[in-house]
């Protein structure tokens, strides 16, 4: 169970007083997710997500929370910080950063099929151009200053033949960092870790059987400015893939694409560097997990993610690249 941080009942009155929720009428840890400690948190107004940051600093995550807070209002489907009278939409509990954000009905598509994926491409695609005017600005952190930093700490724990994949993996991203056509990418804020456990559909009332609606992207603590595209790979290498190989489902793909484009096309130069940025996408995974896998921080019972499933993908977008079909 990931929580870090016990949050008291009176602490979580305190801070709904403050936010002006009313009394709490219930507040649970969440056992899923790994980076942050967050709870549901009930009161007689409503029903929320409380989040304590464990990594993420007060000077960080205003460009979070208040990106979160300029997509929904723009209408993408987003959860939205609540403010107090100031304003402020950020607070201290047991001297850590933490906010409350509504919570989105629904839950998880885990097997998701192509009606699925076209939902999130298309609500990628309008996230993208929501963010464009966003007046906060904070890199990837996630991105190839920090893969270069971490792959020689987790190099220790790797066979011979994982050190030389990583490395060269790694060589070739920085090598495509400093081309040209990549500088050419469009850029902004990106999600950047929006897999289906970042994203909820819930059904719909009278609808077809099957047929969930997308209610929300969610946990956006990895966000930071960078390429669309690294976004769109991100999203292609979880939504669009056999888990058990790591093999990239082209119909679903394909779904996903072409639902993004019917919002926003893709450039000549984003046609072209997909299959690299699908490569990256799947080195920038590899190596988190690796590095939570192996330089694991304290939590009730952290059970870190497979490293060894990005390590699969990677060798499968090597070996295939894919290219998406243009309209
Ligand atoms: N706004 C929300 N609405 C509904 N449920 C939420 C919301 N935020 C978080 N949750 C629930 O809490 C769980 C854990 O949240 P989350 O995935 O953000 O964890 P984390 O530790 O912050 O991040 P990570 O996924 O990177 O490990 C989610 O799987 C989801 O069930
Ligand atoms: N989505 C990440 C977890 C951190 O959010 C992973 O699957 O490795």
């Amino acid at each position: 169970m990931a929580v870090f941080t016990e949050v008291s009942l009176a602490q979580a009155q305190a801070l709904a007083d403050r936010l002006n929720l009313g009394a709490v009428q219930a507040l649970q840890g969440i056992k899923a997710g790994i980076e942050n400690t967050n709870y549901f948190l009930n009161t007689e107004s409503g029903s929320y997500v409380l989040t304590v940051f464990e990594r993420l600093t007060f000077e960080q995550l205003p460009f979070y929370l208040r990106l979160m807070e300029h997509l929904a209002q723009r209408g993408v489907a987003v959860p939205a910080p609540h403010a107090d009278a100031q304003g402020e939409i950020l607070f201290e509990l047991a001297g850590k950063p933490a906010a409350v954000v509504d919570k989105l009905a629904g839950g998880h598509q885990l097997a998701p099929d192509l009606h699925h994926c076209q939902q999130v491409g298309a609500q990628l695609a309008r996230m993208h151009l929501a963010g464009q005017d966003f007046p906060l600005s904070q890199p990837n952190l996630r991105g190839l200053a920090w893969w270069s930093e971490t792959v020689p700490v987790v190099l220790p724990f790797l066979s011979p033949a994982q050190s030389e994949l990583i490395s060269s993996e790694l060589a070739f991203q920085q090598q495509l960092a400093a081309s040209q056509s990549y500088a050419e990418l469009p850029r902004g804020p990106i999600h950047a870790d929006l897999f289906r456990d970042n994203v909820m559909f819930a059904e719909v009332e009278g609808g077809l059987p099957g047929r969930e609606r997308l209610t929300g992207f969610f946990d956006f603590y990895f966000a930071g400015v960078d390429t669309w595209l690294f976004d769109l790979a991100v999203c292609l290498n979880d939504w669009c893939i056999d888990l058990a190989s790591g093999r990239l489902d082209a119909a679903r793909a394909q779904a996903f694409v072409d639902a993004y484009e019917g919002v926003r096309p893709l450039s000549g130069a984003e046609h072209r560097l997909l299959p690299a940025l699908l490569r990256g996408a799947a080195l920038r995974f590899w190596i988190s997990r690796l590095w939570d896998f192996h330089l694991p921080r304290d939590a009730a019972l952290l059970k870190p993610h497979d490293p060894g499933h990005f390590e699969r993908v990677l060798r499968e977008r090597v070996a295939e690249p894919w290219h998406a079909l243009k309209d």
